[in-house]
């Protein structure tokens, strides 16, 4: 029998793992149910991508053999307790809120149900996310691959204990923010040596994606990398000195703690 999953709230995050699931071929377009208190969005996504539209969330929820709850963290306690009488032990309920912990979801179910709690994040889109996933004592070994394989068909995922997930949401859940801000700034320095705004950004993305690869795959120390690329006297020990002076590095740990600091906050 073919498998649904059912995804409450298709905004940002919600769409960004539908097309991301769709490109991967794990899910087709069709047994991907979608519900959203916002219309419009529906109906793009259903022209768009080929997605089915529920017929309202409990028909969402007696439909779907795995959902994914991709609304605001404030919205999710009350919608569980709207569906309690529709969502079955036998399904594996995925939440993605920030700051909502395991056990706040319990609370707000009737039943022993199968929760997990996943931190992803936008490039989940593009087939590059980060995901990770902590699972309550009702999910089974063989459920905890299924959705690790869920996570892992739009990039990367891993199974963490819930205590790591605020650290998570500093380095991968906003991280993208961050790093979005780092290539406009690259951008920006560009353009102010004369380079055309579109050429910089494309400059400045790829050196950012080359970056990336090369600590995952020559597995080398970051500092390693940059000290290949820092020449004794050279350019790029000037542009150090002014990242070091300006507190380049403080400023990113702390952006980091900031985020992490805040979803404690939220829970
Ligand atoms: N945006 C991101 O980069 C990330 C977001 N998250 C989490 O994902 C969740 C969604 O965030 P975004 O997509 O950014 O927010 P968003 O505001 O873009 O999307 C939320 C969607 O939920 C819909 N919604 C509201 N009430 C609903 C209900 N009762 N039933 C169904 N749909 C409902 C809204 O109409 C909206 O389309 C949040 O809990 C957030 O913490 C997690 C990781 C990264
Ligand atoms: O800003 C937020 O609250 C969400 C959670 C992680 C990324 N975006």
């Amino acid at each position: 029998m073919t498998k649904t999953i059912g995804f409450y709230g298709t905004g940002n995050m919600g769409r960004a793992m539908i097309q991301g699931l769709i490109q991967s071929k794990l899910y087709e377009a069709k047994d991907i149910l979608i519900y959203d208190v916002y219309q419009p969005i529906v109906e793009k996504l259903v022209k768009e991508l080929g997605v089915t539209p529920a017929d309202g969330p409990e028909n969402l929820a007696e439909k779907s053999d795995t959902i994914i709850f991709a609304v605001k963290p404030y919205v999710l306690p009350n919608l569980l307790k709207e569906l309690s009488q529709n969502l079955t032990t036998s399904q594996v309920l995925i939440s993605v809120a920030a700051g909502v912990n395991i056990s706040t979801i319990e609370q707000a179910l009737t039943s022993q149900h199968k929760v997990v709690r996943v931190m992803p994040n936008t490039p989940a889109l593009v087939g590059e996310g980060m995901s990770a996933l902590a699972c309550n004592a009702n999910v089974s070994e063989s459920e905890e691959k299924e959705v690790l394989e869920i996570f892992n068909s739009f990039g990367k995922a891993q199974l963490v204990s819930e205590n790591l997930i605020d650290a998570v949401v500093g380095v991968s859940g906003s991280a993208p923010a961050y790093v979005y801000m780092f290539i406009e700034a690259l951008a920006d320095g560009a353009v102010l040596e004369g380079m055309p705004r579109q050429q910089a950004y494309e400059f400045a993305a790829q050196t950012v994606l080359g970056s990336a690869k090369m600590v995952l795959e020559t597995k080398k120390h970051p500092g390693e990398l940059k000290d290949m690329v820092t020449s004794p006297g050279g350019t790029t020990i000037e542009a150090v000195k002014v990242l070091e002076d300006q507190g380049f590095r403080s400023a990113v740990i702390n952006a980091v703690q900031a985020a992490s600091k805040c979803n404690k906050r939220l829970s």
